[in-house]
């Protein structure tokens, strides 16, 4: 009997070991492995090393409420790459002879006759002075041009137009310095004050201006001290955003001197190449209009002398524009003429009468409203567009 129940106590305890080892086993197996290393035992805190846990990301894809509202990605326009400005009047001439097509055919019907008489020369006289040459540098230039026809004998249409095409550009003083002042010096941005009256071509020539710049790998920030109307802003901002320039605005109605101030400190601070001033050009108040500019400009040199003051003119306002520009130049050093919107007029001539009453280059034209429309002058080239010649 004893065999008995020492027999039974040690198939317990048998029984009782086996157990043992094999339940913990089954455990082990059935545990999830540590979280993020892939391996299964004595790493992480498992180990006791004291790294954090990574949570495992979870596979189960989270359920959205049905409302939300629709996923709308902001972007940003992409930067564009305009075309070189080199050459760029002898490719968009094709707009200017557009226009002046009038001009030159006239002319050319003049000169082609046999006989240049006094009727022929009052005939070209008109012709310039409809162009907007301006009537004291019309008298200059058929002047001259009959003493050559004289002294020289000419002859053919093709030397007469010759020898107007060269009267012409020397009427446009073809030796000025019409260079852009717009790399940086000191350790400090170019500054570019651009003034005009409204709806002249400012802001869109800020933005050619600015795209051409880019493009040749500086950097650019806008300032649109232009606070009256949010939509100058907005436009100048819409410019930036797409040639791939910075901002610095005002809230509407602020004071233009201040942003003119933020703007270039921001661009010295950010150490950008150039920075473009758009300027507001109400003229109902001379006095109102000269304190504005004379301030802005005062304001802007604290940080260092203004590189170069545009002052942007409307091709088809004509003579009238002429005065107006006259008192911008009264108020604030203009250093180069951009003359917009010559693709929208036949009077071209308007270029010649801007430089010899202002005395001032005319450095930019503008020929159309597209980004690339905006060309170095080039006094010869635009006058055989004027003259719907070959250049
Ligand atoms: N055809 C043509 N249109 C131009 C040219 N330059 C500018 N424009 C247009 O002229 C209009 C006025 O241009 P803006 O740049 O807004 O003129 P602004 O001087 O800044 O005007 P404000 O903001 O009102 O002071 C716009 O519709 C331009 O697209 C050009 O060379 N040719």
């Amino acid at each position: 009997m004893e065999y008995v129940v020492v027999a039974v106590v040690l198939l317990v305890i048998l029984v009782a070991g086996a157990v043992g080892l094999v339940v913990p086993r089954m455990r082990r197996r059935a545990a999830p492995p540590t979280a993020g290393t892939g391996t299964e035992e004595g790493t992480g805190t498992e180990a006791g090393t004291g790294t954090a846990t990574v949570e495992p990301p979870s596979t189960e894809l989270p359920t959205l409420p049905d409302d939300l509202p629709p996923l709308v990605v902001e972007e940003k326009p992409a930067v564009e790459q305009p075309e070189p400005t080199a050459g760029r009047l002898v490719r968009l001439r094709a707009r200017l002879s557009r226009s002046q097509s009038v001009f030159g055919r006239g002319l050319l019907s003049v000169l082609s006759r046999d006989h240049l008489d006094e009727d022929a020369w009052e005939e070209i006289e008109d012709s310039l002075i409809t162009a907007d040459v301006g009537i004291e540098a019309t008298q200059v230039i058929v002047e001259r041009l009959r003493e050559r026809v004289r002294v020289l004998g000419t002859r053919t249409v093709a030397e007469v137009r010759e020898q107007l095409a060269e009267e012409l550009t020397a009427a446009l003083d073809p030796e000025l310095d019409r260079s852009l002042h717009t790399a940086p010096h000191d350790g400090r941005p170019a500054v570019l004050l651009v003034v005009g009256v409204n709806g002249a071509g400012k802001t869109t020539t800020c933005g050619k201006v600015g795209r051409v710049l880019i493009a040749d790998g500086r950097s650019v920030l806008f300032g649109a001290a232009d606070t009256f109307r949010a939509a100058a802003a907005d436009q100048l901002t819409t410019w930036g955003d797409r040639v791939g320039a910075q901002t610095v605005r005002g809230p509407e109605g602020g004071d233009p001197a201040s942003v003119a101030f933020d703007a270039v400190k921001k661009g010295i601070d950010d150490r950008v190449d150039t920075v473009l001033i758009d300027t507001a050009g109400r003229l109902q108040n001379k006095v109102g209009l000269m304190d504005e500019l004379g301030k802005v400009k005062r304001v802007v040199e604290k940080h260092g002398p203004v590189d170069e003051t545009l002052l942007v003119l409307d091709a088809t306002t004509g003579q009238n524009g002429l005065e107006q520009a006259r008192v911008f130049t009264e108020v604030v050093d203009v250093t180069g003429v951009v003359l917009t919107k010559l693709d929208g007029t036949a009077k071209g001539g308007i270029v010649i009468a801007v430089q010899r009453k202002l005395g001032i280059p005319v450095k930019l034209v503008g020929l159309g409203e597209g980004p690339d429309d905006l060309a170095p002058f080039e006094p010869a080239a635009f006058v055989e567009a004027l003259l719907g010649g070959d250049a």
